[in-house]
C-alpha cells in the first residue's frame, strides 16, 4: 500500500517543506486542490522540481474542460491527476485520452456517485478510484472515511480511499475496502511531529494490519 501525503491549506513554500519533513515516510505527494486553486500549477511545478522522484498527484478535481486541465497538470510534472466521477462520461473519456498520450495516470474521485455512475465507471480500467469523504463531509457533518461497508472497485480496480483517514481508521479500510493507496492529509500536516506521524503510518503498513 501507498501513502499520498495531501497538502492543502498551505503555500507552496509551506508545502514543499511539509513533504521535506515526512519524505522517507510517503510513497506519493498530493498537490492538494486548494495548492491549485490559490496558486495555480506553479505549485505542482514546484513541488516536481523539490522532489523528481516521487509521484506528483495533482488535485485539480476537474469536472469539466478536462483536455486543457490535464495537459496543464502534466507539462507542469504531475504523474497522476483527478476528475470527478460525477463528470460528464466525455470528460472522463478525455482526461484517460490525456493521461494515456502523456504516459501518466487517472485518478476518478467517486465523491458523490451513484451505483448507477460507479457501475458505469468500471469500464475505465487503467484509472484509480478514490473513495472519498469530502473536506464538508468531514467539517460540516463530522462524517469520516472510516471503511465502512464496500466498494464494487476493491480488488477490479486499483483504489485509493480518503477523508480524514487516521491511524486506527486505516486499520478498518484495509480490511473492508482493501486500498492500494491510502491518502492522508491532515493526520500528518496537523499533527504536532509530521514525520512521527508519517512515520507511524509507514510502520503500520510495513508491519500492522494496514500491510
Ligand atoms: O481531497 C481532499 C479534500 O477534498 C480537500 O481538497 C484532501 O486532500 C483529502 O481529504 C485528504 O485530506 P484529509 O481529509 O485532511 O486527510
Amino acid at each position: 500500500m501507498k501513502i499520498q501525503l495531501a497538502l492543502d491549506r498551505m503555500t507552496i513554500p509551506e508545502a514543499v517543506g511539509m513533504a521535506e519533513k515526512v519524505a522517507q515516510s510517503v510513497d506519493w505527494i498530493e498537490v492538494g486542490t486548494s495548492l491549485i486553486k490559490e496558486f495555480g500549477v506553479d505549485s505542482v511545478k514546484e513541488m516536481k522540481r523539490a522532489f523528481p522522484d516521487k509521484v506528483i498527484v495533482a488535485d485539480i478535481k476537474t469536472i469539466d474542460n478536462a483536455r486543457y486541465e490535464f495537459e496543464m497538470c502534466f507539462e507542469a510534472g504531475a504523474d497522476v491527476a483527478t476528475v470527478m466521477g460525477v463528470s460528464p462520461l466525455v470528460t472522463i473519456d478525455a482526461s484517460m485520452e490525456v493521461a494515456g498520450r502523456y504516459g501518466r495516470m487517472v485518478m476518478i474521485d467517486l465523491l458523490n456517485t451513484s451505483e448507477e455512475q460507479q457501475r458505469e465507471l468500471l469500464k475505465y480500467k487503467d484509472a484509480i478510484f478514490c473513495e472519498h469523504v469530502s473536506k464538508d463531509q468531514q467539517e460540516e457533518m463530522g462524517a469520516k472515511n472510516q471503511g465502512r461497508g464496500s466498494s464494487i472497485f476493491s480488488g477490479e480496480r486499483m483504489v485509493a480511499v480518503a477523508g480524514g483517514i487516521t491511524l486506527s481508521s486505516l486499520v478498518q479500510l484495509q480490511r473492508t475496502l482493501k486500498p492500494e493507496v491510502v491518502i492522508v492529509g491532515s493526520a500528518i500536516t496537523k499533527a504536532e511531529n509530521p514525520s512521527e506521524s508519517a512515520a507511524q503510518f509507514k510502520e503500520l503498513i510495513l508491519h500492522g494490519e494496514g500491510k
